[in-house]
C-alpha cells in the first residue's frame, strides 16, 4: 500500500496531526472487497478521506462503506465511496472510528459527536473494530475524563429521564444536562430524532456491564455511549510514536512504534 504520507519525525505535531496519523495507520488494515464501517468525528473523517484517496488511486477496489451518521454519509458521497447499510450488509468486515475515552481494557466512551446509536449498531456487528485516537483520549476508567458520557433519549419527558439517570448514578457524584445545539440554542437532535443527555461523573461508576444494563432498563433511554468490549484494537498516536493495543482473549497486547524518517 506504500508508506503513509504522514512523516512526523522532527516536527511538532498538533492534535489533528495525531488524529490523522492514527487514522492512516488504521486504513492500512483495509483490503479490497471489504464491507467497511465508516465512523464519525474529526478523527474518523481522516480515515474516510484516506480510503477515498486509495480508491481513487486504484490501490483499493470494491469497497462498500456503511456510514455511522448522516455527516459521514455526506462526506463519503462527496468523495465517491460506494455505500450501503446494515439491511443489505448485516456483517461488517472492519469498522474504523474515533472515541472520546479509551480505558486500559479497550472500553470506550463515544458519542460526544452525537452519533453513538448508529456507531454502536455498525460497530457491534463488525468482525474487527479499530479505534483511532490521539493520546489525550486515554483514561484510567470510563467516565474518568470528567467530560460527558452521552445517553441518547427519546424527547418525550426527557427531564424525567435525566433525573432517573442522575439518581441511578448518585453514588458516583453524577450530574447531567440536556445537550443544546450551539447553532440554534435548542436541544441538540440526533440523526434518529432523539435528544442527548450528557452525564458527568465525579467518581468511578464501577462495573460497566451493570451500569450499562441499568441504563438500558430505563424506559425512554435509547442507547448510551459506553462501548464495552467492542473494540478489537486501538491505535493511539502520541508525540513520540504510535501505540497499538490489541485484544487477545481477555488480555490486551501493546506494541509501540516510534516515528522514524
Ligand atoms: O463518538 C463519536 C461521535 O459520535 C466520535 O468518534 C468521538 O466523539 C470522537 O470524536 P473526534 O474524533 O472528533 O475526537
Amino acid at each position: 500500500m506504500g508508506p503513509s504520507p504522514v512523516c512526523p519525525a522532527a516536527v511538532s505535531l498538533n492534535q489533528d496531526d495525531l488524529k490523522k496519523i492514527a487514522a492512516y495507520k488504521a486504513v492500512e488494515h483495509v483490503k479490497s472487497g471489504m464491507v467497511l464501517g465508516l465512523g464519525t468525528g474529526s478523527t474518523a473523517k481522516h480515515a474516510v478521506d484516506r480510503i477515498a484517496d486509495l480508491l481513487r488511486q486504484g490501490v483499493l477496489k470494491d469497497i462498500v462503506g456503511i456510514p455511522t451518521s448522516t455527516k459521514t454519509y455526506d462526506q463519503a458521497v462527496s468523495l465517491g465511496i460506494p455505500l450501503s447499510d446494515l439491511d443489505s450488509h448485516p456483517v461488517v468486515d472492519l469498522a474504523i472510528d474515533g472515541a472520546d475515552e479509551v480505558d486500559s481494557g479497550l472500553n470506550l466512551v463515544k458519542g460526544r459527536g452525537g452519533s453513538l446509536l448508529r456507531e454502536k449498531m455498525v460497530e457491534s456487528v463488525s468482525k474487527k473494530f479499530i479505534v483511532i485516537v490521539d493520546e489525550s483520549k486515554l483514561v484510567k476508567h470510563v467516565g474518568g475524563s470528567g467530560l460527558a458520557m452521552p445517553v441518547e433519549v427519546i424527547p418525550f419527558c426527557w427531564n424525567h429521564s435525566l433525573r432517573r439517570l442522575v439518581g441511578m448514578f448518585a453514588y458516583a457524584g453524577c450530574i447531567g444536562e440536556l445537550r443544546m445545539s450551539v447553532e440554534n440554542g435548542k436541544p441538540s437532535v440526533t440523526d434518529n430524532g432523539n435528544f442527548v443527555i450528557d452525564l458527568y461523573f465525579e467518581r468511578d461508576i464501577g462495573d460497566l456491564n451493570e451500569a450499562s444494563d441499568a441504563i438500558l432498563r430505563l424506559p425512554g433511554i435509547v442507547e448510551h455511549g459506553m462501548f464495552i468490549g467492542l473494540a478489537t484494537s486501538v491505535i493511539v498516536a502520541g508525540e513520540e510514536g504510535i501505540t497499538v493495543k490489541t485484544k487477545v482473549g481477555s488480555e490486551v497486547e501493546v506494541d509501540s512504534f516510534s516515528y522514524m524518517i
